[in-house]
This record gives structure tokens, sequence and C-alpha cells, in this order.
């Protein structure tokens, strides 16, 4: 019983101050701390702790990205994935923009429901699409032509103060190769055209008053009755072109003015291009003209310089196409571009810029410069297809240490044995149809072409360079074998100069490809084997 009494448990002993609050003062005088380090230290404040307390911080401060982030840690590396970086140079494109474009121009299949002339709607068959049956508009055609020629206007006034009120500014944003000539080409033909009635009537009137005015003097009686010597007057339009179409390169000069060429034909306007290409001379009177000038495709390096000198070559612009603006407003070109585009502000009546992205580079100066311009952009620019990999070669480590053509020879390889397993059946036999493996390589020199071939040939690989110095006869075989023909006829006869239409098509879009990313060259590989070519 002593012993149980003993043992009786301390907690349950209450202490003596149960009741009391905590004191006030500490035996020294001064006021008691607060025993915060308690789970119940914090309780019953009035107040905020000083530390707990938001700190104010300038305004401009806290605008700045860095706000709020931890100056102190040092800044994460991240990966330079090639095709990652590529793609966060770009503007980001909307699901919600793709969708609604892809809804809005879904039931335009037809070149008849666009409001041009008839002239020009006969002509597009035959003078664009020669051999083509059943074309119908690409995506950029039916999202362009409505609005630069005006079936859309409502929402595409401008509004920046900085920019003559009458000026249309628009943006066609398509992947290479989708028809975005044409899609800028035809409204500008079609508003040259329509401009010319009301011209040739003021034409017709200032004849007449001018005749009025010779029979007058003559009826006055002019003393020795002398008529004045006939003078040639230059025509109205000689030097003064109503649309000039920029575009980076000379071969895109051509490419560009064929086409335009062709409608000029039926359409009857005076289209002339000019580039370094071409002597000062013939310059000169494509230029000046006696029967006057439309349209004019050039390259921003020598209209700036005419320009200086003949300032009135761009006074009477209404429509100024700048075509690949990725480039044209890129850091080289966009000095001569901008002081262009400033110079025939005053006349134009619309800006048309082209490209096949958006950088954001682009898209800045764009937001900046010019807030109101209307972007058409097709649904699939900047997507990447779902069938599409892509992958990373560090070609800096090993087994390549820096060596490219290594990389590139082993990555074709890869692909090719790949090509080899899958055309195995599950039993071992080897399936009816090969899976065959196109590759095309991209180098950025014309010679780096024959190099690449060579040293792929070195290792088993039989490769073919393709440049604008290869043989037109040259390039339709290996094209060939991109359009899905190469293995059903024979590449030989393809390789005569009735080539398919699809091949033509596909030669021009390797030239627009080839020009736009300047003078790249192309290695085309197939089979295993490969052609290399750039047209
Ligand atoms: N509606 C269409 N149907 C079929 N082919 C077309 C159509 N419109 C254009 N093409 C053809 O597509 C090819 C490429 O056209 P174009 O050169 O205009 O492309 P692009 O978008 O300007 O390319 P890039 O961005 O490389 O300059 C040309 O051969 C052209 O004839």
């Amino acid at each position: 019983m002593a012993q149980l009494q003993k043992r009786k448990p301390a907690r349950m002993e209450l202490s003596p101050r149960v009741a009391q609050p905590p004191p006030r003062t500490t035996p020294s005088g001064g006021p008691a701390k607060r025993r915060t380090a308690s789970p119940f230290g914090g309780m019953n404040r009035t107040k905020a702790p000083a530390r707990l307390e938001p700190v104010k911080r300038p305004e401009a401060e806290a605008r700045r990205p860095s706000y709020g982030k931890d100056k102190t840690k040092p800044k994460e590396k991240r990966e330079g994935f090639h095709a990652l970086k590529m793609q966060r140079a770009l503007a980001p494109i909307g699901y919600g923009h793709r969708s609604a474009v892809k809804s809005k121009i879904q039931s335009l299949d037809s070149f008849e429901q666009f409001p041009l002339l008839d002239l020009i709607k006969e002509s597009i068959a035959s003078q664009a699409f020669p051999g083509l049956e059943d074309v119908v508009p690409t995506p950029v055609q039916r999202l362009a032509l409505p609005a630069l020629l005006g079936s859309d206007r409502k929402d595409c006034r401008a509004k920046s103060p900085s920019v003559s009120s009458q000026m249309e500014q628009f943006l066609l944003a398509a992947e290479t190769g989708s028809g975005k000539t044409l899609a800028y080409l035809l409204p500008v033909i079609d508003a040259i055209k329509r401009a010319e009635i009301p011209e040739a009537n003021e034409e017709a009137q200032e004849k007449a008053r001018k005749k009025v005015a010779e029979e007058l003097r003559k009826n006055e009686g002019d003393v020795f009755g002398l008529e004045p010597p006939p003078v040639s007057e230059p025509h109205p339009t000689a030097g003064r072109p109503r649309a000039i179409i920029l575009v980076p390169t000379a071969e895109l000069v051509d490419q560009v003015a064929s086409l335009a060429k062709a409608f000029s034909h039926t359409v009857k306007f005076r289209a002339a291009p000019i580039s370094a290409a071409y002597t000062g001379k013939v310059i000169r009177n494509r230029l000046f003209s006696p029967g006057g000038i439309d349209m004019l495709i050039s390259t921003p390096h020598l209209l700036a310089s005419i320009a200086e000198s003949e300032p009135n070559v761009l006074s009477r612009v209404s429509y100024l196409v700048i075509d690949e603006a990725d480039s044209l407003l890129d850091r080289s070109f966009s000095p001569l571009t901008s002081a262009i585009i400033d110079k025939s502000t005053p006349s134009l009546r619309q800006l048309i810029m082209c490209s096949a992205t958006i950088p954001r580079s682009l898209d800045s100066y764009l937001r900046k410069r010019f807030p109101d311009i209307k972007r058409l952009v097709t649904p699939n620019l900047h997507a990447i297809p779902r069938r599409v990999q892509l992958g990373v070669v560090e070609v800096e480590k090993d087994p390549y240490r820096g060596n490219k053509d290594l990389a590139c020879a082993e990555t074709i390889w890869t692909i090719g044995k790949s090509a080899e397993e899958h055309g195995v059946s599950e039993d071992g036999s080897a399936k009816e149809k090969s899976d065959t493996k196109h590759i095309i390589v991209f180098v950025n020199e014309r010679e780096k072409a024959a190099e690449v071939a060579q040293y792929l040939a070195s290792k088993g690989i039989d490769a073919e360079a393709l440049s604008r110095d290869t043989a037109s006869l040259r390039q339709s075989p290996t094209l060939a074998a991109f359009t899905g023909t190469a293995h059903e006829s024979n590449a030989a006869s393809s390789a005569t100069s009735a080539a398919s239409v699809a091949d033509r098509t596909l030669v021009e879009r390797f030239r627009g490809e080839r020009s736009r990313i300047q003078r790249c060259l192309s290695l085309l590989i197939w089979d295993h084997g490969v052609s290399t070519r750039l047209p």
C-alpha cells in the first residue's frame, strides 16, 4: 500500500499556479517574453509581428519580370535542343484560332467564290495551273482572297495614327509552298485592273480639255498661226508603278514575275521584274517603258537605291507587297524595307506582308510598328504534324566529336535500318512492299551539298547532290522519288523534258525553299541509296 502511494504518477499533480495568469514581469523587473516557440505561442495577438508585415516595394520593381524571383540562385541552364529552340523562337498560335480559321475557310472551295474580275477568274486555270484539273484554292488563298478583295472588310480599318488612315495592313502567314504568291497576286492584279477604268476616264477628260483649249486658241486668232510641235508626253505611269512586290533575291524576282507575266498576257497589264541580275539599261527600259508600268517586282536593295535618285518611283504605289517578310524585316534588310514602306505610305492603300513563319522578332516588330495589322494565319502554321518525330544529335559528344558528316551518315543508317526491320513481317518473311524511306538533308552552302554527298558515298550511302547548278534533266528522277512515281515509272524516262506536272510543282517548291533559306542545298536520299539534288 505504501508502495502504491509512492508510485503516484507526477502528471496527475497540477501546478500550484494553474489558475494564475503568466507573470507580466521577469524576476529582474522587465516585461516577460512570450514563448513563441510553443504551439500556442502566437495566439491572441492583436498585431502581426513585424517580420510578417508585407514589404511595400516600388511599383516599377513589382512590374519587372524578375520580381519575386530569387536573384541569388544561379540561372537554370536550359537544354540547347535545336528543334525546341526553333519552336520557342516562333510566335505561339492558339488552338482556338486554328479551329476558328479552319471552319471559316472550309466552304470556300472554288476560285469562282471570290469577287475577282471575270477575266482574272477565267485566267487562273490556264495561266497559274496549266495542265492541272480541278484546282481548288489552298487555305491561305481561301483566307487571303476575301480579306484583300475587301469582301470581309468591316473589321480591318486602320486605327493607328502613325499610318495613313486609308491604308490597310495585312500579314499573310502560311507554310512554305502553300500558294501565298497567288494569294496576294490575284487581288493586286484585280486592283490594278479596276483602277484602270477611272484612270482611263480621267485621261480622256484631260485630252478633251486640252483639245477645247487648243480650239479656243485657234479661234481667238494666233498672230502667226503657227502650231506648237507635237511633244510626245511620257505615259503617266512610266517610272511610277501602281503595285510593288519586294522579294529578297533575284531568283525570287524572276519566280514571282513569271507568274505575274503569265497573267499579264490574258488580263493585260504591265509587269516588270528588276534585279541585280539585269543590266542597268534593261532596268531603266523596264522601269521607264514609254507604255508605262503597273507592277514592279524587285529586291529592296535595288529599289531603295533607285528611289534615292528617282523618288517618284514610290509616289504612286498603292499596293506594296513584302514577300518573305520574316527575312525582309530582319536586322539585315529591315532598314531598307522600312524606308521603302515609309516613302510609299502616303499613297498606299494596302500593305501586304507575307511570311512562312512568324518569328517572335517579327511578331514584336509588327505589334510595335503596325498594331492594326490584320493577321491572316493558316490553321497549320507553326504546327508540327503529329507524324513528325523530332530528334537531336549531339555532335559535339562521343562518338562524333564534332564530325557532323559522320553524325549525318549514322542517322541515315539508323533510319535505313528501321526501314529494313519494318519491311520484315512477324514470321520473318519479307513484306510485299518494302518501307522505302525518302530522306532530304539540307545543308547551308552549295559546295557543302557535294561534299556531304561524297562523304556519304564513302560510307556506302548512294547520295546525289542537288543545287541550282544541277542540270534540270538530272533533277526530275530524284524529285520523282518524292512524288511516288519513281518506282512505278522508269526514272530515266521521267528525266526527259516531259517531266510530270507533279514533278514541276515539286521543283518549284524546292526552288522556293532554296531561295527562302538562302541558297541552301538539299540532299535527297532514297532506298538507302541517295540522290542529292537541289533545284
Ligand atoms: N490552289 C493551288 N492548288 C495547287 N497548287 C497550287 C495552288 N496554289 C499554288 N500552287 C502551287 O504551289 C507551289 C508553291 O506556291 P508558292 O510559291 O506560291 O508558295 P509560297 O507559299 O509562296 O512558298 P514560299 O513560302 O516558299 O515562298 C507553286 O508551284 C504553285 O503553282
